[in-house]
């Protein structure tokens, strides 16, 4: 099945000058909509963005991946505090089996690193003309559109002026994620996948995505009920979820970008965090971007949501620190075959 998922027009957003307060909430509704029904949409950025950027950024990963094996390693992430730098094909592992692809993971730096403490180390930047700029001025553009999507999404909710300040303090000094991916292809009569189903489980992920059909597949729930059309490869949490895998495919000038399990608890579960997964049939390299909540966030269910859910609404969520919600999720990556996106 091609995309279902809807196409947002992030660009009253952009524009300040004057600001469309009309356009700004078709936006925002539009927003609302896609957390409700998806949890995964499309953005346009090209007016925010030369897009000939991120394609010097694939094409930078690909002259990296190209490299021998013994001079990724050199920037292994065991170098540093496993989380940051270079990890080998299959080195991650989700839902028990081995991932296809290779990464080079980035987060945002600390002061007074600490590679002994996990998270706490450098990033570890490949020597190549122009990587480290180009990758650092990606970053610092994805800051701001993480920050504009999440004011678009607060009015969306509902929240008040306020109440948008106090959620934006949780997220002006993001704990931000960028990963360089490479997919070689993923064999045809393999039982695994290019990277098992996982939910992300910060807050936004902008995902520029090479041109590879099919590569990335998004699991739309079906109401209780319903038949389970097709729920393979799920985790066995999930196991009894109907639903079915629909293809998130690139469309041009767009990222595709879905809400992580942060966004689950701020709307007290009204937002769903979607499951997807890769098969990258062809050999290729991505760019996702993860916008994260500050280290030290409290996340809490956010009264906007509460108020959509109405007196007999769904239970309060658990709160959490993100930072300690990351730590439980990667302190231990890559030991006893632990992944990334394993609980
Ligand atoms: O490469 C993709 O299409 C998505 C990768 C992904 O889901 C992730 O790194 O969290
Ligand atoms: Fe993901």
């Amino acid at each position: 099945m091609s995309s279902a998922l809807p196409i947002i027009d992030i660009s009253p957003y952009l524009r300040s000058e004057p600001v469309d307060i009309a356009a700004r909430k078709a936006t925002s509704e539009a927003l609302h909509a896609a957390c409700l029904n998806f949890g995964f949409f499309y953005l346009s950025i090209t007016e925010f963005v030369d897009t000939a950027v991120p394609e010097e950024l694939t094409t930078l990963a690909r002259t990296f991946f190209a490299l021998p094996q013994e001079e990724k390693d050199k920037l292994s992430l065991s170098n540093q505090d496993n989380a940051r730098g270079y990890a080998r094909l299959k080195e991650n592992v989700t839902n028990g089996k081995a991932d296809n692809h290779e990464g080079l993971d980035f987060y945002r730096p600390v002061e007074s690193p600490d590679k002994s403490k996990p998270l706490w180390g450098e990033n570890q930047f490949p020597d190549l003309p122009g990587f480290r700029d180009k990758y650092e001025a990606w970053v610092e553009k994805m800051k701001i559109l993480g920050l504009i999507v999440m004011e678009a999404m607060a009015i969306g909710l509902g929240m008040t002026p306020d109440e948008w300040t106090e959620l934006r303090n949780q997220v002006d000094d993001s704990f931000w994620v960028m990963r360089a991916i490479g997919y070689p292809p993923l064999p045809e009569n393999s039982d695994g996948f290019s990277c098992g189903a996982h939910k992300d489980y910060g807050c936004l992920t902008f995902l520029y995505a090479d041109p590879t059909p099919s590569a990335l597949q998004v699991f739309l729930q079906q109401p209780e009920g319903s038949t389970a059309a097709d729920t393979t490869g799920l985790p066995v949490e999930q196991g009894a979820k109907a639903g079915a895998w629909i293809n998130a495919d690139p469309i041009p000038g767009c990222v595709v970008c879905n809400i992580g399990e942060m966004w689950e608890i701020w709307s007290n579960g009204l937002y769903k965090s979607t499951l997807h997964r890769v098969v990258h049939r062809s050999s290729n390299y991505r760019v996702p971007f993860f916008f994260e909540p500050n280290f030290d966030a409290h996340v809490k269910p956010l009264a906007a949501a509460k108020r959509i859910q109405g007196a007999d609404g769904a239970p309060e969520r658990r709160s959490v620190v993100y930072g300690d919600f990351l730590l439980a999720k990667v302190g231990n990556n890559f030991a006893g075959g632990k992944g990334r996106y394993d609980d």
